[in-house]
């Protein structure tokens, strides 16, 4: 079966509530209602209840840009799989780049926030990807599978099959440095053909895998041509309704 695509705008630190609420309306309105491909929108923790209410009933999911692995109790600033759930959250990034390098999240604390939100019914992407030192010294490989496989620990089939992949090469977030769909499509199917290793050959040919890196209107046609991508997680271009839906249209 084809791998139907997603593209996700993650918002990041950005937009004050009213803005939140007026791009989540715009993109739904761009959207319309059945798209030919899934989309969501990813504000940060304050806005999703006054997203959530402006995406009731048309075809645009919400997602959160984090979860912690526990489900209640004394963990000071975290945000539990089931007030994602109860907020009307479908999708939970995790390990995005920012929460590695920027506040040093380890893969184990990765891989216990995948089980988490899995076990509690959401949709997570899993982003995973290079720095630039690493691809300088051709370690790409190396770092997908120590990520992918740390992440993915203890995982049933049953909760590999809930997986989003996002391959988002650290040098090209917000730089305006895009991957070629060359090199993107490259690592693309060096993860899958790891994923097909480790939970066979089935399951790996239906994990959705995501490109991130400044993605725009402009390059979005030639990565989601590759066999590979399956869509996008999109930053700085998610931010502005008429960028966005360029990069949906891309997908359809
Ligand atoms: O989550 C999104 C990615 O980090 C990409 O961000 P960007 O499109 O601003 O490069």
């Amino acid at each position: 079966m084809p791998r139907r695509k997603l593209i996700a705008g993650n918002w990041k630190m950005n937009t004050t509530r009213a803005e939140a609420v007026t791009l989540a309306k715009a993109v739904a309105a761009g959207v319309g209602a059945s798209p030919a491909c899934d989309v969501a929108v990813i504000p940060p923790f304050p806005w999703l209840v006054p997203v959530a209410d402006a995406l009731a009933g048309t075809a645009v999911a919400l997602g959160a840009q984090d979860v912690y692995s526990e489900t209640k109790g004394a963990f000071t600033g975290e945000v539990s799989p089931g007030m994602l759930l109860e907020v009307g959250c479908k999708y939970t990034l995790v390990g995005h780049s920012e929460r590695r390098h920027v506040i040093g999240e380890t893969d184990a604390a990765t891989n216990q926030k995948v089980h988490a939100a899995l076990e509690a019914g959401l949709h997570v992407i899993l982003c995973i990807g290079e720095t630039l030192a690493e691809r300088e010294r051709n370690l790409q490989e190396r770092v997908f599978q120590r990520q992918v496989y740390a992440a993915c620990a203890g995982l049933t089939d049953e909760q590999f099959a809930r997986l989003i992949f996002a391959y988002e090469p650290v040098w090209a977030i917000g730089t305006g440095k895009v991957a070629t769909p060359e090199l993107a499509q490259e690592a693309h199917k060096n993860i899958r053909a790891r994923m097909g290793m480790l939970y066979g050959d089935n399951i790996a040919a239906a994990l959705p895998i995501l490109y991130g890196g400044s993605l725009t209107g402009e390059s979005a046609p030639g990565l989601f041509a590759q066999p590979d991508i399956d869509g996008g997680l999109v930053g700085g271009a998610s931010l502005k309704a008429d960028a966005f839906l360029k990069i949906v249209a891309a997908a359809g």
